[in-house]
């Protein structure tokens, strides 16, 4: 695909310290200048140390699973099984998204990340939103602000749909952005592919019917994020991305060869090493609930370095919003897959999404707060 670079956008000077909606707006190429970093982006020291050990978490091929080769499929299922138990995370290889796809959907976080802050302020995130792009959280957020500037949009695999991606660079952005907004279809449409199949692994390992959670999320919604984490004058008294599980049911993450992700597991923050080609994979709190908690939601964050920038692109496999997240009964037993009593209550995406949009920031807690939300919520309206 030719990368070569979009058409300069001139725009004129912008004031950069507060934005006309009032909120303030990052700019981490002025910021950088400085020597120290403004207190907003500095966290609790208890949030802050680094990881000295490397996470044990399998690297999982996938070949012989897509080949319908069983053994293969029972090996791959009994290390997913083991990982999901322990701290919800692993990686893939051989999961079949073209390594110049992948390459693409990195390189044009690349272009986007940039262009002048004017014109990506053209695609901010309008208040209460959750599309586009935003600069630290700035606008949402007045302390441990996280060192990263993102971009995220939806998708969905549904007639009508084909261009949904291409169209949001184009309505946004203009014209000269359809090859971008093109690379992230394409890269959208093998993800969703690949969460599908990522997901009749995860039933098989819970001995759950093999289709269960992939007609789930037949119809799912997706959210992808492109992550750009800027070098950091003082990137130990900071943050990427600050300590969370991801609300979401499945992350799909790929990440450049810098590192910088670190999951807590054992009572400690573990780094994890970049595995050329592979895609790392998290289970979300949505997808605890649907194991009824045998399966952890990953807590992870990201760091930052002085030197080099990062990039990391999510996607977020969520259910379609109006459906209950309810575990399902495995067809051997009575029992729900995760066994013993609910831990969870019923909920949809679209309650806990406008939850961690409207009343929370997502954090470690966000399942378990918004558990508790719900049940003050449903006993004010049951007075
Ligand atoms: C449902 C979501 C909220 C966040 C994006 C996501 O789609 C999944 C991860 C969530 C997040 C990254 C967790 C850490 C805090 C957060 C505010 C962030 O740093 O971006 C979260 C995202 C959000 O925009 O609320
Ligand atoms: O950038 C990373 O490695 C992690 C990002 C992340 O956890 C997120 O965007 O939810
Ligand atoms: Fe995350």
């Amino acid at each position: 695909m030719d990368l070569s670079p979009t058409s300069v956008l001139l725009c004129p000077p912008l004031d950069i310290s507060h934005s006309s909606a009032g909120g303030v707006i990052f700019d981490s190429s002025s910021l950088r200048q400085q020597t120290t970093i403004p207190k907003a982006f500095i966290w609790p020291s208890s949030d802050r140390p680094a990881a000295t050990e490397e996470l044990d978490a399998p690297v999982v091929d996938l070949g012989g699973f897509f080949h319908g080769d069983e053994e293969s499929t029972m090996r791959a299922a009994k290390l997913v099984a083991n990982a999901c138990e322990r701290h919800g995370f692993f990686q893939v290889v051989n999961h079949g998204v073209s390594e110049l796809l992948a390459r693409d959907a990195l390189d044009f976080t690349d272009e986007f990340f940039r262009l002048p802050l004017c014109d990506k302020l053209r695609a901010r995130r309008k208040p209460g939103g959750v599309w586009g792009y935003s600069g630290a959280h700035a606008d949402r957020f007045s302390s441990k602000l996280p060192w990263k500037e993102t971009l995220s949009f939806g998708y969905r695999e549904a007639a009508g749909s084909e261009r949904v991606v291409i169209d949001y660079f184009v309505s946004v952005l203009g014209e000269e952005f359809e090859r971008m907004g093109l690379a992230y279809q394409m890269y959208c449409e093998a993800m969703t592919g690949l969460s599908l199949a990522i997901m009749e692994l995860l039933a098989i390992s819970l001995g759950a019917d093999r289709m269960t959670y992939r007609e789930f999320f037949d119809d799912s919604r997706s959210i992808m994020r492109c992550n750009y984490y800027p070098p950091c004058q003082e990137p130990e008294m900071t943050l990427g991305t600050g300590p969370h599980c991801d609300p979401t049911a499945l992350t799909i993450l790929q990440q450049d060869h810098v590192g910088g992700l670190e999951v807590f597991s054992g009572r400690a923050w573990r780094y994890v090493r970049p595995v050329h080609n592979a895609l790392v994979v998290n289970i979300g709190d949505t997808f605890m609930a649907l194991s009824n908690g045998r399966y952890k939601s990953c807590l992870h964050r990201a760091v930052v370095n002085r030197h080099r920038e990062r990039r990391s692109l999510a996607f977020f496999v969520c259910p379609r919003e109006d459906k209950v997240i309810r575990p399902p009964p495995p067809p051997s037993s009575s029992e729900d897959v995760g066994g013993g009593p609910r831990l969870y209550p019923d909920f949809t995406w679209a309650q806990f999404m406008d939850f961690t949009q409207r009343h929370y920031r997502a954090d470690m807690r966000t399942l378990r707060s918004f558990a508790k939300w719900l049940e003050s919520s449903s006993s004010a309206t049951a007075t």
